[in-house]
């Protein structure tokens, strides 16, 4: 049957494979997990109102992990290399834990290449505190700009045949355009850069891998019809239409 893929029920599969042996699709999302980390966030960003950061942080790891699933299942080559990486460092008797996502530096690749094409905040306001000029272009005092991480990860001055999606890009010499982009903690713009760069991003990136490895892991997956990548334009650069997927369950029964 059918199954709405969408980033916040994924959330309910892990805790469903990991916890329940529900129906993997069903379940409950780690919340106490993501409550711990949000408490651990606020702590150190003690500034900012709780319901910032929940805005800020659900929406866009959610979008996150549909846009990473939808990728993933219009190029099966690159699922199937995932599941394989999966397979060697986690092996097929027990689910992805936590501890096994430094040792999967393929899956780091295809995190970095779904981002680049699909930043779920595709522009960041700034505004210039005093008269400059960037690019030959003057900016008086005051100036609001949007800077469209959306164009910039698909500029072919910068990355070579940018609409496609191709993970080994980030590669060492691979010659893909990935320049000094070899690390999303570091250079990547989905989470913006300088004093108000996203304070989430590494609970976020751990979010995204567990969740999307386990599903990968868990589960082998089939579009339900054709698959649509129109955005819906918005401030979180979200799918247009629903992702359509049936799952099968693939590792042994009492794992
Ligand atoms: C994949 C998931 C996420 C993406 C792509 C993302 C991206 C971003 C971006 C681009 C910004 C603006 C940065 C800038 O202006 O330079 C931002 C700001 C912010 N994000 Fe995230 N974010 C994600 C997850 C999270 C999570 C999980 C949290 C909290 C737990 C969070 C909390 C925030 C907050 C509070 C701000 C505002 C920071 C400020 O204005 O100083 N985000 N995020």
């Amino acid at each position: 049957m059918p199954y709405i893929l969408d980033g916040q029920r994924s959330f309910a599969a892990g805790r469903g494979i990991q916890h329940q042996r529900l129906h993997p699709l069903h379940g409950f999302l780690g919340l106490n997990r993501v409550r711990r980390r949000m408490k651990a966030v606020r702590r150190v960003y003690d500034g900012l109102f709780e319901e910032d950061t929940i805005t800020a942080g659900s929406d866009t790891s959610a979008t996150t992990v549909e846009w990473m699933m939808s990728e993933l299942l219009r190029h099966p080559r690159v699922m199937r290399k995932v599941q394989q990486e999966l397979e060697e460092v986690v092996g097929m008797d027990r689910v992805v834990e936590e501890e096994d996502l430094p040792k999967l530096p393929y899956l780091e690749m295809v995190i970095k290449e779904s981002m680049r094409l699909h930043p779920v905040i595709p522009l960041i306001p700034r505004e210039a505190r005093e008269y400059c000029v960037a690019n030959g272009i003057q900016f008086e005092k005051g100036t609001q700009v949007f800077v469209n991480i959306w164009a910039m990860g698909r500029d072919p001055n910068e990355w070579v045949n940018p609409e496609a999606f191709y993970p080994e890009r980030f590669e060492a010499g691979s010659g893909g355009g990935a320049g000094d982009r070899d690390s999303l903690e570091s250079g990547s713009l989905a989470f913006g850069a300088g004093n108000r760069s996203c304070p989430g991003m590494l609970m976020a990136l751990t979010t995204v891998r567990i969740i999307v490895t386990q599903l990968v892991h868990c589960f082998d997956w089939e579009l339900s019809g054709e698959l649509d990548m129109s955005e819906r334009f918005g401030l979180n650069l979200a799918r247009a239409k629903n992702l359509l997927v049936v799952p099968t369950y693939r590792l042994p029964p009492g794992s």
